[in-house]
């Protein structure tokens, strides 16, 4: 009974080539043919050799037999290699698809901790390393075995005392390459590391490439990605190094093998053990003899090759995902705020990011969330969308226990609005759809930029609602913030959740947004994180933060009143700019 691979990479690797199995069963057969035509034309030459001299003998029948031979071992050695290679290649594409897949539904922590490079790096140059496992181990190092085996019977056959010697050499050359083996497989590892090392670097300079330049920062921000290059080349040396001894040594064996069957074959000779026919085709062999044992040799390496990429692809296929996010919402009690928070702790990196947070935000109306840098504004909402587990406390949504509702029917009540990175690089009618499953008429969508004042901007583009981000249409920070507050009013989430949505956003756009908001507080519950007075003016209750606790909420006029944190922050944003927002 075969055993299942502990690792979730080989595992999906030997079911997607299960999956194949008719064509890698053609491959084998017909690799194992053209290893068989490897076998047969030495016999057929050495009839050929026999025959060449006799008055009477024909030697047209064993020459036809030999081409046929040699042409159909070489045809099917080739479309046995191009089954292996496409069979390979579809189970790579199978090992992809599931880290992508399985990588978006990591939880956010877990995607920071292994980092977004060298998530990518497992899906390309890790993955695609695994293609020594397909080939090699499925057919190669089998086929391998089998014409070595085919080999040495034959040899065996011809002479048992010039096959003991050749045995007997290689054998002595295999425990040489065994010890570069081990070598090549620890290089292979630590390049794999640096490579992955190295595309986490680049990830990080690219994103902020302006500022790298801004600074003329160019030489010191990539030192850290020529360590990563230099750590890959010396690795790489090394695995050279130990593979360009695996051939010498090979032939190494090979020439003192000739060398000891050219002895021994002259003693067998003259004393009649074997013919001068037996001799060559036994010489024959010996030289065919090489290739396959090179073959299993390096096939040994590639194999520990790959399953060190395996190794790394595991990280990622093998971290926990989020729950599944199928399935109905819990029973929810009627009058429920849209969301309760009593005494939560968020511990992140020993520490404490939140502190005994209690917070209610009612069905409708705009709650702004206050508070220095640093305060937990975020990590609040982090804790709401469930990208941050609490340490101790309890959330609610819509009156029922947060982790009670499938993860992704708790998103779809909610629709969030971060402060950067919101946009995919695809066109804008998919970026204002993220949150639906249907697809809106663009009378809706721009509806909702119309809400936002960019109606407009997109009408001007040349392919408008299709005009693809990234490509030609750079969007400013603002008019990306803008698009994703539109997406967010495009979804029919119950529950609004902006964090800064006015950072960007130049005066007049912000008292749009002032006013959207405030329209939007009639229906459903907003809640807003923001240090701008005037979005602040939209609230009808607000929470102040400090250093991750709630230490008041009220609205503004109480709090300036009552509340020295928050006169801080009023103070800190120009009570006077406040004042006039609110007037
Ligand atoms: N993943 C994390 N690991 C460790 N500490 C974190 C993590 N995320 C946030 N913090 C820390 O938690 C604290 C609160 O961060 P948070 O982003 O919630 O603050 P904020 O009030 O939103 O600040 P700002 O107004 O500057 O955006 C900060 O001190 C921050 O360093």
């Amino acid at each position: 009974m075969s055993r299942r691979p502990e690792s979730p990479t080989l595992r999906l690797l030997s079911r997607s080539v299960r999956s194949r199995r008719g064509r890698l069963s053609a491959a084998i057969m017909l690799a194992l043919l053209s290893a068989a035509s490897g076998v047969v034309a030495p016999l057929l030459i050495a009839r050929i050799l026999s025959g060449i001299g006799g008055r009477h003998t024909d030697l047209t029948a064993p020459i036809v037999q030999l081409v046929v031979c040699v042409l159909a071992g070489a045809f099917a050695g080739g479309w046995s290699s191009y089954l292996l290679s496409s069979a390979g290649e579809r189970a790579i594409e199978d090992v992809r698809t599931a880290v992508v897949r399985h990588a978006v539904r990591l939880r956010v922590p877990v995607i920071r901790r292994i980092g977004v490079g060298e998530i990518v790096s497992r899906m390309g140059p890790d993955a695609a390393q695994l293609r020594a496992i397909t080939d090699t181990g499925v057919t190669v190092l089998p086929v391998s075995a089998v014409m070595v085996a085919a080999y040495i019977t034959v040899m065996g056959l011809l002479d048992w005392v010039m096959l003991a010697v050749t045995v007997g050499t290689f054998a002595v050359a295999s425990i040489a390459i065994r010890a570069f083996l081990v070598g090549m497989r620890k290089a292979a590892q630590s390049q794999q590391a640096a490579l992955g090392r190295l595309a986490q670097s680049a990830q990080s300079v690219f994103t902020m490439i302006s500022t790298v330049k801004a600074y003329r920062a160019e030489d010191r921000a990539v030192e850290p990605l020529r360590e990563a290059t230099g750590a890959a080349a010396t690795s790489a040396i090394r695995a050279a190094r130990a593979q360009a001894a695996i051939s010498p040594l090979m032939g190494l064996g090979q020439q003192i093998a000739i060398i000891g069957v050219l002895a021994v074959g002259g003693i067998r000779l003259s004393s009649g053990a074997i013919d001068i026919a037996g001799f060559v085709a036994f010489l024959m062999y010996l030289f065919q003899l090489v290739n396959p044992l090179m073959t299993l040799a390096q096939g040994a390496g590639r194999i520990q090759v790959g399953r060190a990429a395996a190794t790394r692809v595991d990280e990622v296929l093998g971290a926990e995902a989020e729950p599944s996010d199928a399935g109905p919402a819990p029973a929810l009690p009627p009058q429920a705020p849209a969301l309760r928070l009593r005494e939560v702790d968020v511990t992140l990196a020993d520490k404490l990011v939140l502190d005994n947070v209690s917070l209610e935000v009612p069905r409708t109306g705009v709650l702004a969330v206050v508070g220095p840098s640093g305060a937990g504004k975020s990590t609040l909402l982090n804790v709401v969308e469930r990208f941050t587990e609490p340490s101790s406390g309890h959330v609610e949504l819509l009156g029922a226990p947060l982790d009670a509702w499938p993860i992704g029917e708790a998103r779809r009540r909610m629709a969030l609005v971060e402060q950067d990175r919101t946009m995919l690089n695809t066109s804008i009618r998919r970026n204002l759809t993220l949150g639906r499953q249907d697809d809106p008429t663009d009378e809706r969508l721009l509806d909702a930029l119309r809400a936002v004042g960019l109606e407009e901007t997109v009408r001007a583009l040349p392919d408008g609602l299709d005009a693809v981000l990234g490509e030609g249409v750079q969007m400013s920070g603002g008019e990306e913030q803008r698009l994703a507050i539109a997406r967010a009013l495009l979804t029919d989430a119950e529950i609004l959740l902006l964090d800064e949505p006015s950072a960007h956003l130049d005066g007049v756009n912000e008292m749009r947004l002032v006013d959207l908001l405030a329209r939007l507080g009639r229906e459903r519950a907003v809640v807003v994180v923001t240090h701008r007075p005037s979005t602040i003016a939209a609230a009808r209750s607000v929470a102040v933060m400090e250093a991750g606790r709630v230490v008041a909420v009220d609205d503004h006029e109480t709090l300036l009143a009552t509340c020295p944190a928050y006169r801080a922050v009023a103070h800190d944003q120009g009570e006077a700019v406040m004042a006039a927002a609110l007037s």
